[in-house]
């Protein structure tokens, strides 16, 4: 079994992104992994379907929850994460960097939901979006067209976002609706490329629910297109028992396969298709595909959202913005540090989105001299300064 996720969380060299200085400019950061571990997590699920060894699934279960790099030993961890926040900076920080670089652009919005709009709870059916954050997101997407990409199934998210103008990609990616207002036809997008699997995944959430009822903790979720297997209450003795259920399940499915997240296994169809797909069928069906003129930013925190971040990499335009405390391997330019911060951001980008018109001109109120001035936006630190 392929798992281009996996292994590619594992191949990041630190390079550049066209638009946005500060990554690449820098030396290339040396890598926290240690060989030995990387080529533990690249073999981890390799080999499941000739009957991989059940503690490498638990050594991966251990070293991915949450997937943080661990400690070469040669640095402290104070100087770790200097360095590498010195190669994924702050998007708060590098706020007026980013927003120089859109300038002429159309952003679009990509949020990934789990840990980046919500904090990560023990259940996830209590996953709730807080009140604030549900009017950050509202107002961004009132001035750029935004699209929530999520694991979870579509119908799920969208009980907990509750917003409509919003793009919806469920089951990473394989349940794609969105509004009609902003798409170039004009008649709305629903995109199921994975619609044949629906009696297949839907036998597998049921086995999966009677093999892993005996293992307290677990949790098996219906994610339409996907099944997540929850470990995070899973008493860590218990979890290769838990993956051995999972196991006997997944052989009787070649068609499918399984990846991981935050303290979860999920079971996937094997298309080639994931959250950087979604944002490129996204593009395109927003009328940007081939376009310069489009900024893209997206924010995750999960192995999963590595495929958008590298889709982004790959195409020299616009950025990811990784949702982490830890320094962890990411093909993300920017780093938050938790929702909190995530919010503080799409804040900051509706208040600038204000005061800006579409050519980079800011119009503000001046209360000191009464008027409305014109001035560019890199202008506005010397203002505040005087
Ligand atoms: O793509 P995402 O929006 O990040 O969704 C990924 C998975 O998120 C959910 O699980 C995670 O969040 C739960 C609630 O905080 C937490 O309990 C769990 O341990 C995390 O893995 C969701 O339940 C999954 O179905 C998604 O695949």
């Amino acid at each position: 079994m392929t798992n281009q996720q996996n292994v590619m969380v594992l191949d990041v060299k630190s390079r550049g992104v066209r638009n946005v200085l500060p990554p690449s400019s820098l030396p290339v950061a040396k890598p926290f992994l240690p060989q030995d571990l990387k080529m533990l997590l690249v073999k981890r699920f390799e080999t499941e379907k000739g009957g991989a060894k059940i503690n490498v699934w638990v050594d991966s279960m251990r070293a991915s929850s949450p997937t943080r790099v661990k400690s070469t030993g040669s640095l402290p961890e104070t100087d770790e994460k200097s360095a590498w926040i010195v190669h994924h900076p702050s998007a708060l920080s590098m706020f007026e960097q980013i927003v120089a670089v859109s300038k002429g652009k159309q952003i679009v919005m990509f949020l990934d939901y789990d840990g980046t709009l919500s904090p990560i709870v023990e259940d996830p059916d209590q996953a709730f979006m807080p009140t604030e954050m549900r009017a950050a997101v509202r107002d961004v997407a009132r001035y750029f067209p935004t699209a929530i990409v999520t694991g979870r199934c579509r119908d799920k998210v969208y009980s907990f976002v509750k917003l409509a103008d919003l793009y919806y990609a469920g089951s990473h990616g394989m349940d794609i609706k969105g509004p009609s207002k902003r798409c170039k036809n004009k008649k709305g997008v629903l995109f199921q490329p994975a619609s044949e699997f629906l009696p297949m995944i839907d036998e597998v959430y049921k086995a999966l629910g009677e093999k892993t009822k005996s293992i307290p903790g677990a949790k098996v979720e219906n994610n339409k297109f996907c099944v997540s297997v929850h470990f995070r209450c899973v008493d860590e003795n218990s979890w290769a028992a838990l993956a051995e259920q999972v196991r006997s399940v997944l052989n009787e499915y070649p068609k499918l396969k399984l990846t991981q997240g935050r303290k979860v296994l999920e079971i996937r169809p094997t298309i080639k298709w994931d959250k950087g797909r979604a944002l490129e069928f996204l593009l395109e069906a927003l009328g940007y595909a081939n376009s310069n003129d489009v900024l893209p930013v997206y924010i995750g925190d999960d192995r999963t959202d590595e495929d958008a971040f590298k889709v982004l990499r790959d195409r020299g335009q616009g950025f990811g913005i990784l949702v982490s405390k830890v320094p962890k391997e990411t093909n993300a330019s920017y780093s938050l540090q938790e929702p909190s911060e995530v919010k503080e951001f799409l804040r900051r980008l509706v208040d600038w989105k204000k005061k800006t018109n579409k050519n980079g001109i800011c119009f503000m109120m001046q209360p000191r001299v009464d008027a409305v001035t014109c001035i560019w936006p890199g202008q506005l630190e010397l203002l505040d300064k005087i």
